[in-house]
């Protein structure tokens, strides 16, 4: 899979993590329209709270067309992560900060069949890895600290997003720039202008009277502030 290009209209991927596990397929089938609907593997052990792993994956492979962006919140992605890949996910991102090795990581999931992404948490420096992202299709900036969803944006993160804008836009790197955590009416323009390709937007998705409408209107907004 080549990587991808900038896309004419900014993605929208709605996080299930504040949507309903029990009634995952009903929640896929609320947010048609969607890019990509983002899929938070918690363990435990990188981040303070579980979540779900690859046989709900693999069941939602069967029950959405929506292409899954599987955000891995975990230790040892070297082990863990290229089975998301092999069992269909569109995109498969691991954390900067839970291997030495991302460089291995990001080309099992390639070989696998996925795009690799790479995610830091907002304390993370971007600079020691903007070498190694010619090996990557995705950046997952965190907007917020990883593990819940409902937490307050964190302005400062978009200098990295500004930073690896202007090295995509002058055709040194091919990648797409994701930003998740807090994203919502009062805080999409900002990352758009910033330089967010896709947005993964929780509550202010599910938290809607209509996660459909409300995904169109999250695009519809960063569209216009991207101009
Ligand atoms: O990965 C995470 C949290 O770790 C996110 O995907 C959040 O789940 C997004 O939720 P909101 O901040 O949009 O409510």
């Amino acid at each position: 899979m080549s990587s991808p290009q900038r896309p004419d209209q900014p993605m929208i991927a709605p996080s299930i993590l504040s949507a309903d596990f029990a009634n995952l397929a009903a929640e896929a089938d609320a947010v048609r329209g969607s890019d990509w609907l983002h899929v938070d593997v918690m363990d435990a052990h990188f981040v303070p709270n579980l979540t779900l792993g690859l046989p709900i994956v693999e069941s939602l492979l069967k029950a959405t067309d929506i292409p899954l962006d599987c955000h891995l919140m975990i230790e040892d992605p070297k082990r863990w992560a290229p089975p998301y890949a092999e069992a269909g996910a569109r995109n498969v991102t691991f954390h900067a900060e839970a291997t030495n090795d991302p460089v291995s990581v990001a080309k099992d999931i390639r070989a696998a069949g996925a795009l690799a992404g790479l995610s830091i948490k907002p304390g993370t420096d971007l600079e020691p890895y903007l070498e190694i992202l010619r090996e990557f299709d995705t950046l997952l900036v965190m907007s917020v600290e990883p593990g819940f969803g409902g937490q307050s944006f964190m302005p400062e993160v978009l200098d990295k997003v500004r930073t690896i804008r202007t090295r995509i836009d002058s055709g040194d790197l091919r990648l797409l720039v994701e930003i998740d955590g807090g994203i919502n009416a009062d805080t999409i323009a900002e990352a758009a202008e910033a330089g967010v390709d896709c947005f993964v937007a929780g509550s202010a998705v599910y938290g809607a009277d209509d996660p459909a409408v409300a995904v169109e209107k999250l695009r519809a907004q960063a569209l216009a502030a991207r101009g």
